[in-house]
């Protein structure tokens, strides 16, 4: 399994069992007694809650963009401040923030429902992350399976990995961008920006 994309939808797919056995040996290992009252069913509850938060791990971005509609528009489509709870690859422990998905539909691509951008994030959010891939995941799943005239894809995240530990710098926001397409063009990319940017502080 080298590709996270293959994650869970080959072999290597989720094992319930195998995650409640290692929260147990976490447990153990920080010192605590996993079979006290209030610990006994943590390594079965977490295993569930991991079923939750990488889901994106059995997800497919085509699944989720194949819903299309024959809608003649080629402007420019914005959902910002889409919510985003991932999980950073290095210390396993939340990222969150906001998404902003933009795109400009084309004659020859196809049009997808709002709610299917908000589903892609998802996708690709709900699986250990680094905020850069998972920004240039979204942006590469738009221009394959909707073949757009261009793309832009920003997220903006707090990372509790630089919050509660380590650096400890709460408030630090990231932002990163992927931009494909038209929405390379300068001016372009500067009207999506000021929309993106609009009534944020
Ligand atoms: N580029 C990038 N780095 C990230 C992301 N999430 C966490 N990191 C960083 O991953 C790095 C891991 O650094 P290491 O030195 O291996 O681990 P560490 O000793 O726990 O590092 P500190 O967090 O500095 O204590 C840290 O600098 C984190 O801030 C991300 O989404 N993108
Ligand atoms: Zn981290």
């Amino acid at each position: 399994m080298t590709e996270p994309e293959l994650a869970g939808l080959g072999p290597g797919a989720f094992d319930h069992d195998r995650i409640a056995k290692a929260v147990r040996e976490i447990l153990i290992g920080i010192g605590e007694d996993p079979d006290r009252d209030g610990l006994r069913a943590t390594p079965d509850r977490v295993a569930r809650s991991y079923a939750e938060l990488f889901r994106g791990l059995t997800q497919r971005p085509e699944d989720v963009l194949a819903t299309t509609f024959d809608l003649d528009h080629d402007e420019f489509v914005l959902v910002k401040d889409i919510e985003v709870w991932s999980c950073c690859e290095h210390h396993l422990v939340p990222f969150t923030g906001v998404a902003h998905v933009g795109y400009i539909p084309n004659p020859n691509g196809r049009i997808t429902g709002l709610s299917k951008l908000a589903r892609l994030v998802d996708v690709y959010a709900k699986r250990p992350q680094v905020q850069e891939r998972l920004t240039t995941q979204v942006a590469d799943a738009m221009v394959e399976f909707l073949q757009p005239s261009g793309v832009i894809v920003v997220f903006e995240c707090e990372h509790l990995c630089m919050t509660m530990r380590g650096v400890r710098k709460p408030g630090s926001r990231t932002v990163t961008s992927a931009v494909r397409g038209q929405l390379r063009n300068a001016a372009t990319r500067a009207e999506a920006m000021s929309l993106i940017m609009n009534g944020r502080r």
